[in-house]
Formats: C-alpha cells, structure tokens, sequence
C-alpha cells in the first residue's frame, strides 16, 4: 500500500553511509531509485526490508514501524536483494516449498503456487534442478517467484534487472505494470537507466547517502539543458536554414533541423515549412541519463 521513508540515517563506524533520507512509495506508484556505486541505495532498502536498522529514523509500511512492529511491518513487504542468498544444495521445488512454510502455506498449496510463479517467471521445466546449478539469472527470476509467494501490498526489488537477460527484463517490465494495476507499492533500484525510464512513475536520485532530488518521469522528460525542437523534413535547400533563424538557433543534420533555443511557435514554423514536405517534429525529450548526469555534477 504504501512506503514511508521517515528521516532515516545510517553509519558504519564513523562513516555516514546515509543522512536524513525521506520519501514516500505511493500506492500504485513505481518508483526507481537511482545512485552511483556506494550512494546507498541497498542500505536504504535493506533498512526497509528490516534486515538492517537506522541509526535514527523510521520506516512506516502500510502504518506499521519497521522498527517497533517489526512482525506487522514486514509481513506487507517482499524483498529481492541484490544478491539473493539460498540454500545452494537445495532442490529448487523443495527449497520453494520450504520458504512458502514462512508464510504458512501448506505443501500443496505450496506446489500449486510453485507452478503458477515457476512460469511467470520462465523457469517451468527446472523444479528438479539445485539452486548452485542455476544460473545467476535464474536465481534472480526463483528470487523473483519467491517474493510473489505471499502477495503483499509492498515490493523492494533491489537491482532486479541486473543478470537478467532482454527477456528477464521484459518479464519484469509486464511483471512492474501489473503490480502498479494491482495498486501496490513498488521500489527498485537499478543502474540501467533507460529501463528506470520506461518502467518508473517517479526517480528518486540518492548521492552520498543524501537524497538530492525526486522527480516523475513527465518532469525528467521535459527537462533539457537548451529548449531543442527537432524537424526532419523530406526536402531541403539553402534557403531551409534562414526560415528556421526566426525560430531560433537551428543547426541541419542530414534532412533533420536541431533549433535550439526554440521560441515555441510551432504553427509559424509548420506554415514555413509547408514546401518542405515535414515528416515529423517535436520537441527533443530529456532523458534520464542526462538528468542524472546534471544532477550528479552539480553536487561537490
Ligand atoms: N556493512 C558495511 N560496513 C561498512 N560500510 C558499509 C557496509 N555496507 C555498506 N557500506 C558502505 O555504505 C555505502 C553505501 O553502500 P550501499 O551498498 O548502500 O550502496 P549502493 O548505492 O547500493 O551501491 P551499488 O550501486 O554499488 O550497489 C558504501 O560506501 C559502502 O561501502
């Protein structure tokens, strides 16, 4: 239902691994949480998770403290570390069946379930085999299977994507969309930007164990440095150039006019254009890498 990230803070020993670090997870909300190496993000999660404790703060899952009602906190939340840690020796339908007995499944309910997530996540046909004889993309799709066992409102998935081959990144790209249907809370980490983009509501940018901003995807989108507009026409001449100037500064590549500093009027330069055969225009989108990028330099 819901992730609340109340002020918390973390030191191993004298370092200070985060300072003071709040956000929300929204119900239906799927929110990307993005860092460099060592900014935070699994200590932050590994708090929500409640495997790990804040030196001050809180955080409240669906109206539970994670700190004070640890049982009734944890019980709303599935996590997916970033390496997931099982019973290497273990048959992987045994070893399933045996995590379901946490949630208090029966064995054959246990086994139903088994065959329902085993092909969601692709891994129908290897039941038999032991986890150590799974590859790593495959243990991250069991440890995706195993975090749907018990169908809570709040999912951590601590950088899921990574191991995971075009079609793992599909699944889960559907898997995010279903969960946002199904009104739950979801946080991921993950360092592959372009598919933060496609799958996230909304980026948190965490830095030095600092959160240093939050922004949807609409903002990350209409973000660019200059206000480009692009235009690919399907002729082009000499005189091309001197029509786009009164709209800004345009630079040609190819059939493709770049007009930095657009002055926003997009029916003028459509009736400019008429002779020119458009093909498209619009505005260029800022993207995630770029915003992270800013960001990131404009901190010391
Ligand atoms: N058990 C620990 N003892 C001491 N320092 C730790 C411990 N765990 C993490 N750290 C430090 O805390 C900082 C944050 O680590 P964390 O694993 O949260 O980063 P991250 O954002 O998940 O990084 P990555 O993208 O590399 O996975 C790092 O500087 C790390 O060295």
């Amino acid at each position: 239902m819901m992730i609340e990230v109340s002020n918390i803070s973390k030191k191993y020993g004298n370092f200070t691994a985060l300072q003071d670090v709040k956000f929300t997870v929204n119900n239906g909300e799927l929110v990307g949480y993005v860092g460099l190496n060592g900014a935070g993000k699994t200590t932050t999660i590994e708090i929500i998770a409640g495997v790990s404790y804040p030196n001050s703060g809180d955080v409240i899952i669906d109206g539970h403290s994670i700190i004070k009602e640890k049982k009734e906190a944890s019980k709303n939340v599935s996590w997916v570390p970033e390496l997931p840690i099982f019973e290497q020796d273990a048959k992987v339908l045994d070893y399933f069946i045996y995590l379901a007995g946490y949630y208090g499944i029966g064995k054959e309910e246990a086994k139903k379930k088994a065959e329902e997530l085993f092909s969601l996540v692709g891994l129908q046909g290897r039941e038999k085999d032991k986890l150590k004889n799974y590859s790593q993309g495959m243990k991250k799709r069991f440890a995706l299977a195993v975090s749907l066992l018990s169908d809570p409102n709040n999912f951590l998935f601590d950088e899921v994507l990574n191991g995971l081959d075009p079609q793992g990144i599909m699944f889960f790209r559907d898997l995010a969309v279903k969960l946002k249907r199904e009104n739950k809370a979801v946080l991921f980490s993950s360092h592959i930007l372009t598919e933060v983009e496609n799958i996230a509501d909304k980026v948190i940018f965490i830095h030095k164990g600092k959160i240093i901003r939050q922004m949807s995807i609409e903002e990350i989108k209409s973000f660019t440095k200059t206000n480009i507009f692009r235009v690919v026409l399907g002729r082009i001449d000499g005189d091309v150039i001197k029509i786009a100037e009164k709209y800004g500064n345009p630079k040609l590549q190819g059939n493709t006019i770049f007009i930095e500093n657009f002055n926003g009027n997009i029916p003028g330069l459509s009736s400019d254009l008429l002779n020119y055969n458009v093909i498209e225009m619009g505005k260029v989108e800022g993207n995630l890498e770029e915003v992270f990028f800013k960001l990131i330099g404009e901190q010391k």
